[in-house]
Order: structure tokens, then sequence, then C-alpha cells
């Protein structure tokens, strides 16, 4: 179990981004952990393996994508397998009902906690998701997704309380907010709305975007 009032950082670097690769990654989380995380989100099982370095637990996920559908947070049992063989203690998948390539989310959710005896953290994006992700089996609900799904996006860059405090009065099983958490206050506020524990990726381990923060104000 995900330890409660805690942060967690997620460690991941797409391809254009000069940190990619599991060199950098794994020294990303080790530097989280000696920062204080509780566990680390990484993507793909070479981060996965080099994470796991930091000797805190590992979320998993293995984003694959495909432009015909808008789902790619480890959409199949195969990328459930590749995770666990590569040492994640929690695999993270899209548990949103939109199209998709790949196995149904309650077969995902099954095969994880069932065969893998793995936890399984469902990434949503509304209430009526996150309560149907519960019914599904999941071990956490995250709010991963709010914000970008078509039916979530908006305009503004906050993360989304009233989804996390919704599903906290509504869920027994733990909530855990994830997405746009740039503040440590923000991310404060998201353990008072109800949180179990709160996931960071951008504002830690994302130089490029936090330089980008800082030129845009800087130099206006
Ligand atoms: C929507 C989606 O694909 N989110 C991804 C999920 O793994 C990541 O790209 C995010 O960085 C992560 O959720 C953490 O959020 P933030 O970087 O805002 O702290």
């Amino acid at each position: 179990m995900l330890k409660k009032g805690r942060l967690i950082v997620s460690c991941q670097a797409r391809k254009d981004n000069p940190l990619h690769g599991p060199l950098f990654m794994g020294a990303m989380a080790l530097a989280a952990r000696d920062g204080g995380a509780t566990a680390i989100r990484a993507n793909g099982v070479d981060d996965v393996k080099a994470v796991k370095a930091a000797g805190l637990p590992v979320i998993g996920i293995d984003k694959v994508f495909d432009e015909r559908v808008p789902v790619y947070i480890t959409p199949t049992f195969a990328a459930c397998d590749g995770l666990a063989e590569a040492g994640a203690d929690v695999i993270a998948l899209d548990a949103t009902p939109r199209e998709r390539i790949g196995d149904a989310p309650a077969a995902l959710i099954r095969h994880i906690t069932e065969t893998l005896r793995l936890e399984a953290f469902c990434d949503i994006s509304t209430l009526e998701e996150g309560l149907a992700a519960a019914d599904m089996g999941a071990t956490y609900v995250a709010t991963t997704l709010s914000g970008y799904t078509d039916y979530t996006k908006r305009e503004d860059d906050a993360p989304d309380y009233a989804l996390i405090e919704a599903l906290a009065t509504r869920l027994d099983v733990p909530v855990i907010a994830e997405g746009r958490f740039s503040t440590p206050e923000r991310a404060r506020r998201a353990l008072d709305c109800g949180a179990h524990a709160v996931v960071v990726g951008t504002a830690i381990t994302n130089p490029r975007e936090i330089t980008r923060g800082f030129v845009s104000i800087v130099e206006g």
C-alpha cells in the first residue's frame, strides 16, 4: 500500500526531451528519494528497471501511442506483463471507457491484481469513471486524466480539487491526486481535499518546462 499523506514523484521524459532515457530517469529517482519522495512513477520497462535502484515502490506505466485511439497508458496485458517483469510494484492504467486498441479496463485490473498479484492504479478523468474503476477492483483511483480527456479539457492549468473531494467522499479505496500540481501549496491542498497521496511530475522532474515557466515570467 502506498503510504498515506506522502509525495510520489513521477520521473518521465518523452523522446524529444534531452533527459529521455533510463540513465537520467534513474538519477531523477535517486534525487527524489533523497528529497523525501515515498514512491516513484515511471514510464516503460527500461525506466522502471532504472528507477528501482532508488529502493522505493514503483508505479509503472507503459505509454503505447496509437493515433487511431485516445487511450495510451498501459492499454494491454502485454504492457502489464512487461512492467511486472521489470519490477513494478503498482501498475497504472487508463481506466476511462474511451475507445481503445487493447484490453478492457476491467480485464486489465483483474489481470494486475489477480494474475500478477500487484496493485492497480486507475487513471480517470471524472467522478463517474472513478466510481466505475472502484467497482472494477481498482486498488487506487487517481485524477491523472482530468483535463486530458475531450470531455474534461479546460483552459486553466489548475488541478481538479473538486474531483478529488468528490472521489474521496464517495470511495473507500484510496484516492490519489495527480496532474498539474505545479507548486508545493497545490500539492498540500490535494491532501487537504482528501487525497491519500499526491503525485508530482513536471514541477520536479522536467527542467525544460521549469525553465520555460521562469523564462515566460522573467522575460515576459
Ligand atoms: C495526462 C498524462 O498523460 N499524464 C502523464 C501520466 O503519466 C504524465 O505525462 C504526467 O506528467 C503525470 O501525470 C504527472 O503530472 P504533472 O506532470 O502535471 O505533475
